[in-house]
């Protein structure tokens, strides 16, 4: 029987010996691959974390010592660990296993969010509620070396480093790489402890001599381990986190597990705040994901688990190769233009911009506030910065856009990938919120473009645009079809027209699709639809709000959550003006949505042509019975 069926919670991991440890590490990498090739999903962090996370489940006792996961992606060998192994066929599939911590999954899953560097100020939380409640458990945050340059890290790490008495163990996993090589000085910090292990080898040499020596092994280990301390600070530069009052262990090989074992132990007898410093490899075992320069395999499609290779060809295009493509011809044609990503170059398909324009591309790491107001101070310099992130992470830097870009009138343009439903990454992941915060800003222009061409146009447009922020958005599908306008009026595009239309369906981006296959099943019931692309969703044009005046009901699709979105401004502007034509708003609900494939969470929604047809075509019913019509908000 393999050693990993028998593992069904952390403590059985404390009967194995060192080569049944060792064998199970083996399995359990093997384990990953076969299963993460198949469904897709973080291959290479797990990789990395094998040892480390065995080895933190034999050290602290979990749930009663929470372990806490940054960003949650290199959760799976957790999650194998405390039970959850037969589950993995179904990872990140509808009803099946979260790809990230889930606390309806388990109790050993504290943090569910996958937004990166907050687990410091979780534990900091969770270890202050122990102390003051008089508790002795150890709380473990582990966080990468790329959820490290993230600013709420530090926020947190400057309370630690004044609690001398809060138990709280900080694991950096460093394997010196976000997607790309992690940037910046903390990168160069870390990599100079990583490149200074002479102190730690040659103590390792002692230790294991001492530590195996009969009778006074153990006390003259720990008279070494309190030598270590000195003779770092003369062998090893002295580090920012002992600068900044915080202890410091390592760096230790991330994969060898007892040397993990015995730092996890020195820190959590340490009974205060500890840094435990270790060196992993991103994608170890799997030679096509440590070859793999890009990205080591952070996230993998459907693979060949053998040689690496995806399983089904990109055939068609999507919305980030669009922009990617876009990006290298506006890079000619405006000078000026610059961009700016938060440690995700390629994926949000900024590569061969940097290919082509080197000088031109500025990695922040994940430091999303400081990529905002950093793109402030560039407009404010003469130079007009494209700031290109997921659309879910743009909720960090609300403040930022609002404050520093828009109140100071600063001409910065948006790149939103991800926007609207993602799916299998998650409620955390979906690009639900954009729409509603950029609409609280004042003076923002956002367009959903509904093909490559309108995007490209709304590129072009945006960089015309140097005393506002404008905000571009797309989501994570293919590309779609060109879709022409029939005639474009005031601003806006009509893509389906009838002269005596009742109907008036406002699509937005990609579901100006789904708005024209909406008016095709009306069309069916005898019920004449006209379908208008505002192109700038936001503001609301006030033509849009004159159409809506002409016509019996209006029906307004967005891939953004309802409340807040563009439905409910063009319902404050139709009220304003005192246009009382009924209304129905279709969107995203504004819950948290479990993970499916995209397609699976709009039809959870509501969001396909049936659907929304189906519901249209009741309100259109009842208005002409004379009912009144009901405000359709999902
Ligand atoms: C706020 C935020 N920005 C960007 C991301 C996208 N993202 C997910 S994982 C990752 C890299 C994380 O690097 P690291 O913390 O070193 O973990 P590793 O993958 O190396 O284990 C990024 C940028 C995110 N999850 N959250
Ligand atoms: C964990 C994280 O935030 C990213 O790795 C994310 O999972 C990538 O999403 P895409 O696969 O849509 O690029
Ligand atoms: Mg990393």
């Amino acid at each position: 029987m393999a050693l990993l069926d028998q593992i069904k919670q952390p403590s059985d991991l404390r009967g194995l010996s060192r080569s049944e440890l060792d064998d199970l590490a083996r399995e359990i990498r093997a384990f990953l691959v076969t299963n993460v090739s198949r469904t897709g999903g973080h291959l290479g962090p797990n990789l990395g974390v094998v040892e480390l996370t065995m080895a933190i489940h034999r050290v602290f006792d979990s749930p009663s010592d929470p372990v806490i996961f940054d960003t949650g992606h290199q959760s799976y060998v957790h999650k194998i660990l405390t039970g959850r192994a037969e589950a993995f066929t179904g990872l990140r599939q509808q009803g099946g296993l979260s790809g990230y911590p889930s606390r309806a999954e388990s109790e050993h899953d504290w943090v569910e969010n996958s937004h990166a560097s907050t687990s410091l100020s979780w534990g900091e939380g969770l270890a202050k509620a122990f102390r003051l409640q008089g508790e002795q458990r150890t709380v473990v945050s582990v966080i990468g070396d790329g959820a490290l340059t993230g600013g709420m890290a530090w926020e947190a790490l400057n309370n630690l480093a004044v609690q001398d008495d809060l138990r709280m163990v900080v694991v950096v996993n460093d394997n010196g790489r976000s997607y790309t090589p992690t940037v910046g000085g903390l990168a160069a910090h870390l990599a100079g402890l990583r490149t200074d292990r002479r102190y730690e080898q040659t103590l390792e040499v002692a230790k294991r001599a001492i530590n195996n020596a009969p009778l006074f092994g153990r006390q003259a280990y720990d008279l070494l381990h309190g030598m270590k301390t000195g003779l770092k600070d003369v062998l090893a530069p002295q580090g920012m986190f002992s600068d900044l009052g915080l202890k410091y262990v390592g760096p230790v090989d991330g994969h060898d597990l007892e040397a993990l074992e015995r730092s996890l132990e020195a820190a959590k007898n340490f009974g205060g705040p500890v840094i435990v410093h270790c060196i992993t490899q991103k994608g170890r075992g799997f030679k096509a994901a440590e070859d793999n320069e890009q990205d080591r395999f952070h996230a993998v499609g459907k693979i060949d688990e053998h040689t690496g290779e995806p399983l089904s060809a990109a055939v068609q295009a999507t919305w980030t190769d669009a922009f990617s493509d876009h990006m290298v011809r506006l890079g000619e044609k405006f000078p000026t233009m610059v961009a700016i990503t938060a440690a995700m170059l390629h994926p949000v398909g900024l590569g061969r911009f940097s290919q082509v324009y080197p000088d031109r591309v500025f990695d922040v790491g994940i430091a999303e506030q400081h990529a905002v107001t950093s793109a402030a101070g560039l407009a404010a310099g003469g130079l007009h910065p494209v700031v290109a992130v997921y659309s879910t992470f743009l909720n960090r830097a609300f403040d930022q856009m609002l404050m520093d870009v828009a109140m100071h009138r600063q001409g910065v343009t948006f790149c939103l990938d991800r926007a609207g439903v993602t799916g299998p990454d998650g409620a955390s992941h979906n690009g639900m919120w954009d729409v509603g915060i950029c609409g609280l800003v004042p003076g923002l222009r956002l367009s959903s473009p509904r093909d490559r061409q309108r995007m490209e146009e709304a590129l072009e447009t945006a960089l015309g645009v140097d005393d506002a922020p404008t905000v571009v958005r797309w989501s994570k599908e293919k590309l779609p079809d060109p879709i022409e306008a029939l005639r474009h009026t005031e601003g806006m595009d009509l893509v389906a027209y009838d002269e005596q239309a009742e109907v008036l369906l406002v699509g937005h981006g990609q579901f100006v699709g789904l708005a024209l296959e909406v008016a095709a099943l009306l069309d069916k019931q005898g019920v004449r639809a006209t379908v208008v692309d505002p192109l700038w969703s936001l503001p609301v044009n006030p033509a849009l709000v004159d159409m809506a005046a002409r016509h019996q009901l209006v029906v307004n699709i967005e891939d953004s959550m309802v409340a807040g979105g563009v439905g409910a401004r063009l319902s404050h502007e139709m009220r304003r003006v005192r246009v009382d034509t009924p209304l129905m708003c279709f969107g995203i609900p504004q819950r948290f949505l479990d993970h499916a494939s995209r397609g699976q969470v709009l039809a959870e929604c509501g969001l396909t042509g049936p659907d929304i047809a189906r519901e249209v075509l009741g309100c259109w019913l009842s208005q002409q019975a004379g009912q009144p019509a009901e405000q359709h908000q999902a």
